[in-house]
């Protein structure tokens, strides 16, 4: 592991400066960062370098960072490594897991600053960080959007017993320019750009699962990191770019037994790079089918009373894995072992926290 830091202009303390990590998984050398210095440069980053160990990643002077690579991986988490993936964005996860702090940005490295239609560039880490400390209202859809921002509210016939809303746990922000289509939409549709700045937030209702992407993402790793899990995905597995799929479901489940909120929309960022369709074909293919088995299973999911820590909760889940999934493929099984595995790992690392909603 390496790190780095140096002194920086005297500026206002930004929001939770000391309570927030940006983990980036990586092939590439993080010059995008230059373009998101203003709004990084004051908070520690945790880099994941995919791919060969041996290549040096070359991380902009300024930032205060702690480096991990496969070797690190594999020393800190031991045969206990085999749940991180190799060779594909999942391995991001492994900077939740050796984070300490209570919130987690990650972006990935064509991400850049986007600007909103005032031409003003968008700080996208301090709108995730509005959306985190705001409530959210899983149980009753507010027509007027997010009710907790300047110049909204909640609107007529909303119960009053219900405005306190519930903590937010998860912030999922989206994409101008390259928008996050899979496969098949990227070959019939290869210019297609999303140009379209809607200006809101949505909390996703409680029982409604989603398509949770990781390139701009938000959490609240104290409510719910040992969900945030991008399973077992890349080098010698069947399946590909949908790691960040399987932790939204697995997430948006657990939120939704243990009562937490989870928010889409603002902030964007300006995704840059579209990867090659035929690649992400080749990686998304047996997903596109097992989706259709997966979404049902999620959508029935159901966690007893007696799980009341997000741990619980994702043991449970795994055995229900376990248990229904294995007829879709023997993926499955390996699957709800990495699950299991994970938990272990990140426990060892968190000794102290069971996180409880
Ligand atoms: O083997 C790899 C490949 C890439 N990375 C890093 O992961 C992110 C995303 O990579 P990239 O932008 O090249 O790929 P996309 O198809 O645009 O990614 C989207 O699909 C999702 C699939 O999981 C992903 O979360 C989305 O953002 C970059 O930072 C790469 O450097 C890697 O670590 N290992
Ligand atoms: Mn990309």
């Amino acid at each position: 592991m390496s790190s780095s830091s140096s002194s920086h202009s005297i500026s206002p303390t930004p929001l939770l400066k000391d309570e927030l990590d940006i983990v980036i998984p990586t092939i590439r050398n993080l010059d995008f960062l230059e373009m998101w210095r203003p709004f990084f440069q004051h908070y520690h980053l945790i880099i994941v370098q995919d791919g060969d160990p041996s290549k040096v990643i070359k991380v902009p002077e300024g930032f205060d960072y702690e480096l991990y690579n496969r070797n690190d991986i594999n020393k800190i988490l031991g045969p206990k490594a085999s749940c991180i993936s190799f060779k594909d964005s999942a391995c991001r996860c492994f900077g939740y897991m050796v984070s300490k702090k209570k919130y987690i940005y990650t972006i990935d490295d064509d991400c850049f600053v986007a600007k909103d239609p005032s031409g003003k560039d968008i700080n996208a880490l301090e709108q995730h960080i509005k959306n985190l400390l705001c409530p959210s209202t899983p149980t009753f859809f507010n027509t007027l959007y997010d009710p907790y921002r300047e110049g909204a509210d909640f609107v007529r016939g909303y119960p009053f017993s219900l405005r306190m809303g519930a903590p937010t746990a998860v912030s999922h922000g989206l994409w101008l320019n390259i928008p996050d289509y899979d496969a098949p939409t990227q070959l019939v549709k290869p210019r297609e750009r999303n140009q379209r700045y809607v200006d809101a937030v949505m909390t996703i209702p409680k029982g409604t699962l989603f398509p949770m992407c990781g390139m701009n993402l938000a959490f609240d790793r104290e409510l719910i990191g040992p969900a945030m899990y991008f399973g077992l995905m890349g080098d010698g597995q069947p399946i590909g770019r949908y790691d960040d799929m399987w932790a939204g479901w697995c997430t948006k489940v657990i939120c939704d037994h243990l009562g937490l909120g989870v928010k889409t929309g603002l902030p964007y960022i300006w995704h840059s790079k579209a990867s090659d369709p035929f690649v992400n074909l080749r990686k998304e293919y047996k997903g596109i089918f097992w989706q259709e088995q997966l979404i049902p299973f999620f959508q029935a999911a159901k966690l007893p009373k007696a799980c009341t820590t997000v741990q619980e909760c994702y043991i449970e889940l795994s055995k229900q894995v376990r248990a229904e999934l294995a007829e879709v493929d023997p993926y499955f099984t390996k699957l709800a072992d990495a699950m299991v595995t994970w938990i272990e790992a990140w426990d060892e690392l968190n000794p102290s926290t069971t996180t409880t909603a």
